[in-house]
Protein backbone atom coordinates (compact mmCIF):
# COMPACT_ATOMS: atom_id res chain seq x y z
CA UNK A 1 0.00 0.00 0.00
CA UNK A 2 1.19 3.63 -0.71
CA UNK A 3 0.87 6.53 1.90
CA UNK A 4 2.46 9.14 -0.27
CA UNK A 5 4.06 9.22 -3.42
CA UNK A 6 5.98 11.88 -5.53
CA UNK A 7 7.31 12.17 -9.70
CA UNK A 8 9.41 14.95 -10.24
CA UNK A 9 8.31 17.26 -7.42
CA UNK A 10 9.94 20.33 -7.97
CA UNK A 11 9.61 23.56 -5.63
CA UNK A 12 11.52 27.07 -6.87
CA UNK A 13 11.60 29.76 -4.73
CA UNK A 14 13.02 33.39 -6.61
CA UNK A 15 16.72 32.34 -5.10
CA UNK A 16 17.03 28.72 -4.40
CA UNK A 17 15.08 25.34 -5.49
CA UNK A 18 14.06 24.03 -2.34
CA UNK A 19 13.12 20.42 -4.20
CA UNK A 20 14.58 19.31 -7.32
CA UNK A 21 12.74 16.71 -9.26
CA UNK A 22 12.20 14.26 -6.02
CA UNK A 23 10.25 11.10 -6.95
CA UNK A 24 9.67 8.85 -4.01
CA UNK A 25 7.09 6.53 -2.42
CA UNK A 26 6.45 5.90 1.35
CA UNK A 27 4.92 2.96 2.49
CA UNK A 28 2.83 2.24 5.90
CA UNK A 29 4.88 2.12 9.23
CA UNK A 30 7.23 4.80 10.46
CA UNK A 31 9.13 6.89 7.58
CA UNK A 32 12.18 9.41 8.65
CA UNK A 33 12.60 11.97 6.51
CA UNK A 34 16.61 12.93 6.90
CA UNK A 35 18.42 16.20 5.40
CA UNK A 36 20.59 19.08 7.10
CA UNK A 37 18.94 22.70 7.63
CA UNK A 38 17.43 23.69 4.00
CA UNK A 39 17.65 20.50 2.66
CA UNK A 40 13.45 20.77 1.46
CA UNK A 41 12.11 19.20 4.43
CA UNK A 42 9.52 21.82 5.39
CA UNK A 43 9.03 22.80 2.02
CA UNK A 44 7.67 19.01 0.92
CA UNK A 45 5.87 18.94 4.25
CA UNK A 46 3.64 21.58 3.08
CA UNK A 47 3.34 20.86 -0.46
CA UNK A 48 2.15 17.07 0.98
CA UNK A 49 -0.12 18.79 3.12
CA UNK A 50 -2.05 21.52 -0.19
CA UNK A 51 -0.61 24.29 1.58
CA UNK A 52 2.20 24.85 -0.96
CA UNK A 53 2.15 24.59 -4.78
CA UNK A 54 4.61 22.41 -6.62
CA UNK A 55 6.73 24.29 -8.88
CA UNK A 56 6.10 21.33 -11.22
CA UNK A 57 5.73 17.23 -10.72
CA UNK A 58 2.93 15.67 -8.65
CA UNK A 59 2.22 14.31 -4.92
CA UNK A 60 -0.26 12.08 -3.93
CA UNK A 61 -1.40 11.11 -0.14
CA UNK A 62 -3.11 8.76 0.49
CA UNK A 63 -4.20 8.03 -2.96
CA UNK A 64 -5.28 11.68 -3.65
CA UNK A 65 -3.54 14.76 -5.78
CA UNK A 66 -2.29 17.28 -3.41
CA UNK A 67 -3.03 20.41 -6.23
CA UNK A 68 -6.45 19.36 -6.19
CA UNK A 69 -7.75 17.74 -2.89
CA UNK A 70 -5.99 20.02 -0.16
CA UNK A 71 -8.74 20.15 2.27
CA UNK A 72 -9.69 15.87 1.98
CA UNK A 73 -6.07 15.43 2.29
CA UNK A 74 -5.90 17.53 5.40
CA UNK A 75 -8.92 16.11 7.07
CA UNK A 76 -7.19 13.01 7.53
CA UNK A 77 -3.89 13.82 8.06
CA UNK A 78 -2.35 15.24 11.23
CA UNK A 79 0.67 17.38 11.21
CA UNK A 80 2.56 18.72 13.66
CA UNK A 81 4.54 22.37 12.68
CA UNK A 82 8.13 22.67 13.18
CA UNK A 83 8.04 26.02 14.95
CA UNK A 84 5.99 27.03 18.55
CA UNK A 85 3.22 28.04 17.11
CA UNK A 86 0.72 27.74 20.35
CA UNK A 87 -1.43 30.47 21.94
CA UNK A 88 0.07 31.26 25.08
CA UNK A 89 -2.46 32.34 27.50
CA UNK A 90 -4.91 28.67 26.69
CA UNK A 91 -4.38 25.66 28.38
CA UNK A 92 -3.87 22.29 26.84
CA UNK A 93 -6.80 20.93 26.75
CA UNK A 94 -8.94 24.13 25.77
CA UNK A 95 -6.50 24.62 22.45
CA UNK A 96 -6.66 20.58 21.82
CA UNK A 97 -10.28 20.56 22.72
CA UNK A 98 -10.44 23.70 19.62
CA UNK A 99 -8.31 21.77 17.03
CA UNK A 100 -10.74 18.52 17.37
CA UNK A 101 -13.76 21.03 16.58
CA UNK A 102 -12.14 22.70 13.94
CA UNK A 103 -11.42 19.05 12.42
CA UNK A 104 -15.19 18.35 12.74
CA UNK A 105 -15.67 16.61 16.47
CA UNK A 106 -18.96 17.69 18.41
CA UNK A 107 -17.91 19.66 21.80
CA UNK A 108 -18.16 15.79 23.62
CA UNK A 109 -16.54 14.36 21.55
CA UNK A 110 -13.87 16.77 21.08
CA UNK A 111 -13.59 16.74 24.86
CA UNK A 112 -12.76 13.23 24.96
CA UNK A 113 -10.59 12.76 22.44
CA UNK A 114 -8.59 15.75 23.62
CA UNK A 115 -8.48 14.31 27.02
CA UNK A 116 -7.40 10.70 25.90
CA UNK A 117 -4.96 11.70 23.24
CA UNK A 118 -3.28 14.52 25.93
CA UNK A 119 -2.68 11.29 28.53
CA UNK A 120 -1.23 9.57 25.80
CA UNK A 121 1.65 11.77 24.65
CA UNK A 122 2.45 12.49 28.79
CA UNK A 123 0.29 15.55 29.91
CA UNK A 124 -1.25 15.28 33.20
CA UNK A 125 -2.52 17.83 35.74
CA UNK A 126 -0.16 20.55 33.85
CA UNK A 127 -2.72 20.10 31.22
CA UNK A 128 -5.32 22.57 32.82
CA UNK A 129 -2.73 25.55 33.04
CA UNK A 130 -2.02 28.37 30.47
CA UNK A 131 0.52 27.22 27.61
CA UNK A 132 3.05 29.96 27.66
CA UNK A 133 4.73 28.70 31.13
CA UNK A 134 5.05 25.14 30.02
CA UNK A 135 8.32 24.15 28.94
CA UNK A 136 9.30 23.19 25.07
CA UNK A 137 9.30 19.07 25.94
CA UNK A 138 5.21 20.08 26.70
CA UNK A 139 4.83 22.18 23.91
CA UNK A 140 6.06 19.36 21.62
CA UNK A 141 3.46 17.28 23.43
CA UNK A 142 0.85 19.79 22.89
CA UNK A 143 1.92 20.01 19.01
CA UNK A 144 1.92 16.27 18.90
CA UNK A 145 -1.66 15.33 20.34
CA UNK A 146 -3.34 18.16 18.37
CA UNK A 147 -1.77 15.93 15.67
CA UNK A 148 -2.82 13.23 16.54
CA UNK A 149 -6.94 14.38 18.24
CA UNK A 150 -8.87 14.13 14.71
CA UNK A 151 -7.67 9.76 14.19
CA UNK A 152 -5.60 10.53 11.51
CA UNK A 153 -4.54 7.48 9.36
CA UNK A 154 -0.98 9.55 8.87
CA UNK A 155 0.70 11.84 10.65
CA UNK A 156 3.72 14.73 9.54
CA UNK A 157 5.70 15.48 12.42
CA UNK A 158 8.30 18.40 11.70
CA UNK A 159 11.58 18.00 13.83
CA UNK A 160 9.62 17.02 16.75
CA UNK A 161 12.63 16.79 18.36
CA UNK A 162 13.80 20.52 17.94
CA UNK A 163 14.91 21.84 21.01
CA UNK A 164 14.43 18.78 23.47
CA UNK A 165 17.03 17.52 26.00
CA UNK A 166 18.29 14.14 25.63
CA UNK A 167 15.57 12.44 28.19
CA UNK A 168 12.62 14.51 26.38
CA UNK A 169 14.36 13.01 22.53
CA UNK A 170 14.25 9.76 23.88
CA UNK A 171 10.51 10.15 24.82
CA UNK A 172 9.72 11.88 22.32
CA UNK A 173 11.10 9.02 20.00
CA UNK A 174 9.15 6.11 22.27
CA UNK A 175 6.16 8.04 21.62
CA UNK A 176 6.51 8.21 18.00
CA UNK A 177 7.04 4.39 17.62
CA UNK A 178 4.25 3.94 19.56
CA UNK A 179 2.24 6.20 17.19
CA UNK A 180 3.09 3.54 14.22
CA UNK A 181 3.14 0.71 16.17
CA UNK A 182 0.02 0.61 18.78
CA UNK A 183 -1.84 2.70 17.65
CA UNK A 184 -1.33 2.15 13.73
CA UNK A 185 -1.21 5.31 12.34
CA UNK A 186 1.47 5.57 9.38
CA UNK A 187 4.04 8.64 10.34
CA UNK A 188 6.34 10.79 8.02
CA UNK A 189 8.93 12.40 10.84
CA UNK A 190 11.64 15.20 9.72
CA UNK A 191 15.20 15.28 11.10
CA UNK A 192 18.20 16.63 10.74
CA UNK A 193 19.60 14.80 13.27
CA UNK A 194 20.49 11.53 11.31
CA UNK A 195 21.31 8.97 14.19
CA UNK A 196 18.47 9.55 15.71
CA UNK A 197 15.77 8.04 13.18
CA UNK A 198 17.61 5.17 12.94
CA UNK A 199 15.80 3.50 16.19
CA UNK A 200 12.28 4.54 15.09
CA UNK A 201 11.55 4.32 11.40
CA UNK A 202 11.03 1.21 9.44
CA UNK A 203 12.16 3.42 6.51
CA UNK A 204 14.44 6.13 5.51
CA UNK A 205 14.64 8.96 2.87
CA UNK A 206 17.64 11.04 3.19
CA UNK A 207 17.71 14.57 0.87
CA UNK A 208 19.94 17.09 0.65
CA UNK A 209 19.39 20.08 -1.43
CA UNK A 210 15.88 19.25 -2.61
CA UNK A 211 17.25 16.12 -4.50
CA UNK A 212 16.87 12.49 -2.88
CA UNK A 213 20.02 10.79 -2.27
CA UNK A 214 18.88 7.98 -0.59
CA UNK A 215 15.71 5.96 0.02
CA UNK A 216 15.87 2.55 2.00
CA UNK A 217 14.24 0.18 4.34
CA UNK A 218 16.47 0.75 7.81
CA UNK A 219 17.58 -2.61 7.83
CA UNK A 220 19.02 -2.02 3.91
CA UNK A 221 20.71 1.33 5.09
CA UNK A 222 22.46 -0.63 7.79
CA UNK A 223 23.76 -3.59 5.69
CA UNK A 224 24.70 -2.38 2.71
CA UNK A 225 27.31 0.17 4.64
CA UNK A 226 28.27 -3.16 6.73
CA UNK A 227 32.35 -2.45 7.08
CA UNK A 228 35.39 -3.41 9.23
CA UNK A 229 37.68 -0.29 10.45
CA UNK A 230 41.22 -1.55 10.91
CA UNK A 231 43.99 0.07 12.58
CA UNK A 232 47.43 -0.75 12.10
CA UNK A 233 50.42 1.12 13.80
CA UNK A 234 51.97 1.88 10.57
CA UNK A 235 52.00 0.73 6.57
CA UNK A 236 48.16 1.07 6.24
CA UNK A 237 49.13 2.41 2.75
CA UNK A 238 50.39 -0.90 2.01
CA UNK A 239 47.86 -2.78 3.58
CA UNK A 240 45.14 -0.80 1.33
CA UNK A 241 46.97 -1.25 -1.74
CA UNK A 242 47.41 -5.28 -0.97
CA UNK A 243 43.95 -5.48 0.17
CA UNK A 244 42.53 -3.74 -2.91
CA UNK A 245 45.03 -5.77 -5.32
CA UNK A 246 43.16 -8.97 -2.99
CA UNK A 247 39.55 -7.66 -4.40
CA UNK A 248 38.44 -5.88 -1.23
CA UNK A 249 37.11 -2.34 -1.71
CA UNK A 250 39.03 -0.08 0.89
CA UNK A 251 38.73 3.61 2.03
CA UNK A 252 40.00 6.04 4.24
CA UNK A 253 39.20 7.21 7.30
CA UNK A 254 41.67 9.62 8.93
CA UNK A 255 44.45 6.80 10.17
CA UNK A 256 42.24 4.09 9.36
CA UNK A 257 40.98 1.72 6.90
CA UNK A 258 37.62 1.41 6.53
CA UNK A 259 37.27 -2.15 4.32
CA UNK A 260 33.64 -3.28 2.70
CA UNK A 261 32.41 -6.27 3.99
CA UNK A 262 31.49 -8.27 0.64
CA UNK A 263 31.71 -11.55 2.34
CA UNK A 264 32.74 -13.99 5.20
CA UNK A 265 36.11 -14.40 3.83
CA UNK A 266 36.86 -10.51 3.48
CA UNK A 267 38.18 -11.38 7.61
CA UNK A 268 40.27 -14.10 6.46
CA UNK A 269 41.61 -11.97 3.94
CA UNK A 270 42.59 -9.15 6.26
CA UNK A 271 44.29 -10.97 8.87
CA UNK A 272 46.16 -12.74 6.16
CA UNK A 273 47.00 -9.91 4.55
CA UNK A 274 47.98 -8.04 7.94
CA UNK A 275 50.23 -11.46 8.66
CA UNK A 276 51.94 -11.53 5.27
CA UNK A 277 52.56 -7.32 5.70
CA UNK A 278 53.77 -8.12 9.34
CA UNK A 279 52.31 -4.70 10.11
CA UNK A 280 51.06 -4.30 13.98
CA UNK A 281 47.13 -4.32 14.83
CA UNK A 282 45.62 -2.05 16.52
CA UNK A 283 42.09 -2.20 16.43
CA UNK A 284 40.42 -4.71 14.30
CA UNK A 285 36.41 -4.11 14.82
CA UNK A 286 33.39 -4.84 13.04
CA UNK A 287 30.52 -2.08 12.72
CA UNK A 288 27.29 -1.40 10.96
CA UNK A 289 27.92 2.39 10.00
CA UNK A 290 25.21 4.82 10.80
CA UNK A 291 23.12 6.57 8.61
CA UNK A 292 25.29 9.90 8.48
CA UNK A 293 27.75 8.51 6.17
CA UNK A 294 25.30 8.64 3.71
CA UNK A 295 26.79 12.06 3.19
CA UNK A 296 30.52 11.17 3.91
CA UNK A 297 32.04 11.28 0.46
CA UNK A 298 34.44 7.97 0.62
CA UNK A 299 38.47 8.61 -0.45
CA UNK A 300 38.79 5.76 -2.79
CA UNK A 301 41.90 3.93 -2.46
N1 LIG B 1 8.73 30.85 1.51
C1 LIG B 1 9.98 30.75 1.10
N2 LIG B 1 10.52 31.71 0.33
C2 LIG B 1 11.80 31.63 -0.13
N3 LIG B 1 12.63 30.59 0.14
C3 LIG B 1 12.14 29.61 0.92
C4 LIG B 1 10.81 29.62 1.44
N4 LIG B 1 10.62 28.50 2.17
C5 LIG B 1 11.77 27.81 2.13
N5 LIG B 1 12.68 28.47 1.38
C6 LIG B 1 14.06 28.01 1.09
O1 LIG B 1 13.98 26.70 0.56
C7 LIG B 1 15.02 25.87 1.06
C8 LIG B 1 14.44 24.68 1.77
O2 LIG B 1 13.79 25.12 2.96
P1 LIG B 1 13.02 24.13 3.95
O3 LIG B 1 12.44 24.96 5.06
O4 LIG B 1 12.11 23.25 3.17
O5 LIG B 1 14.22 23.24 4.50
P2 LIG B 1 14.25 22.24 5.72
O6 LIG B 1 14.94 21.02 5.24
O7 LIG B 1 12.90 22.09 6.30
O8 LIG B 1 15.20 22.98 6.73
P3 LIG B 1 14.91 23.52 8.20
O9 LIG B 1 15.02 22.34 9.09
O10 LIG B 1 16.00 24.52 8.42
O11 LIG B 1 13.52 24.13 8.17
C9 LIG B 1 15.85 26.77 1.96
O12 LIG B 1 16.95 27.26 1.21
C10 LIG B 1 14.91 27.88 2.34
O13 LIG B 1 15.62 29.09 2.58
Amino acid sequence: MTILATEGLTRRFPRVTALDQLTVTVGPGVTGLVGANGAGKSTLIKILLGLLEPSGGTAQVLGMDVTTRGAEIRRVVGYMPEHDCLPPDLSATEFTVHMAQMSGLTRTAARERAADVLRHVGLYEERYRAMGGYSTGMKQRVKLAQALVHDPRLVLLDEPTNGLDPQGRDEMLALIRRIGSEFGISVLVTSHLLGELERVCDHVIVIDGGKLLRSSAIGEFTQSTQTVTVEVEEGQDALAARLTELGETVTFHGRMLLVHVRAPETFDTLRDAVCELDLSLIRMEQGRQRIEDVFREPVNV
